[in-house]
């Protein structure tokens, strides 16, 4: 009996750039004597749905997602809420494609097909904020909209820079929030104008935001929250180390987590890999050890 596929893709993310190859993809995948099922998303979680209705009917032993860090999302806590938990590969399609640097993905999906079929198989670390799971990162504060504000036509248009657009566009409007961070021990009161915790090398893009010691399996985040500061030079140098993770600075906590939570009087608003989380007074995180199966690149 042939091996099945199960291959879901957002035929929007990006610059619709799967539709040029989805052929050469499906080829690849035959090649490698799989069967492959296919289904094109055609809205907010439509891979989910897809991943948990396949999974109760049928048995696959692959289930390839391609698009942005938003669909890869929705495929993993598909797979989280599943009773089955086959094996997860990635084609990165869309815009900024965080979580695929981290995986030594190739930029050409034909080839990353390659990589889905012939790569190597490694257990890797889910997040679960408040009950919804993420791959790479949870963040509220600064720019952090931007990230679920900025709309596909604006990102097919300009790419990543439509990001950076409504970054800058968000300048002028930071905002604190006085937040009581607990976790270990240890107890943390101040005003914060950016929070994250990650478990990736890239987040909006930016390389080496989180520091040097990402590991995606050692069952640790790294958290990343930063004071308010007192006036704008002061901002504008938090801002500086933040972007080239220059993280030993006065202005910024960071350390590694496995549980975390953390208490606001008024709601904040958070995104999850990259897409709109819910407003919470209290949030909840915690790192699920080598939680899914995800097939990665070599060096
Ligand atoms: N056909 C569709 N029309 C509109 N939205 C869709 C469609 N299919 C999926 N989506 C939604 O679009 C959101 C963003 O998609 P995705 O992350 O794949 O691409 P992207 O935003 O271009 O990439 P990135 O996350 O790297 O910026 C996802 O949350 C997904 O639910």
């Amino acid at each position: 009996m042939k091996n099945r596929i199960l291959f879901i893709y957002n035929p929007l993310a990006g610059k619709s750039k799967i539709k040029t190859w989805l052929s050469s993809i499906v080829e690849c995948f035959g090649r490698g004597n799989y069967e492959v099922v296919i289904y094109a998303t055609k809205g907010k979680k439509d891979a989910k749905n897809i991943v948990i209705d396949c999974l109760k009917r049928e048995s696959y032993d692959l289930v390839v997602c391609s698009g942005g860090d938003g669909t890869l999302n929705e495929v993993i806590s598909g797979i989280m809420e599943s009773d089955k938990k086959p094996v997860i590969g990635y084609l990165p399609s869309g815009t900024t494609n965080d979580f695929a640097y981290n995986l030594k993905l190739p930029k050409s999906l034909p080839k990353a097909a390659e990589v889905v079929l012939h790569g190597e198989v490694f257990p890797c670390d889910i997040g679960v904020i408040n009950g919804k799971y993420f791959t790479y990162t949870a963040a509220f504060g600064l720019f952090t909209d931007a990230s679920y504000e900025t709309s596909q036509a604006q990102k097919n248009t300009l790419g990543r820079m439509a990001y950076i657009l409504e970054g800058i566009k968000r300048l002028p409007n930071w905002k604190a929030y006085q937040i009581e961070i607990h976790y270990g021990e240890r107890i943390i009161k101040d005003n914060f104008i950016y929070g994250m915790v990650t478990n990736s090398v890239s987040v909006g893009g930016f390389r080496g935001i989180a520091g040097k010691d990402v590991l995606l399996d050692d069952g640790l985040f790294e958290g990343i929250f930063v004071k308010m500061p007192q006036n704008v030079i002061e901002f504008q140098a938090v801002i500086n180390d933040l972007l080239k993770g220059n993280l030993n600075s006065d202005h910024i906590y960071y350390f590694p987590i496995k549980n975390i939570t953390l208490i606001c009087e008024e709601k904040v608003p958070w995104s999850i890999d990259g897409e709109y989380g819910g407003e919470y007074n209290t949030i909840e995180i915690e790192n699920l050890h080598k939680a899914i199966s995800i097939v990665r690149g070599a060096d």
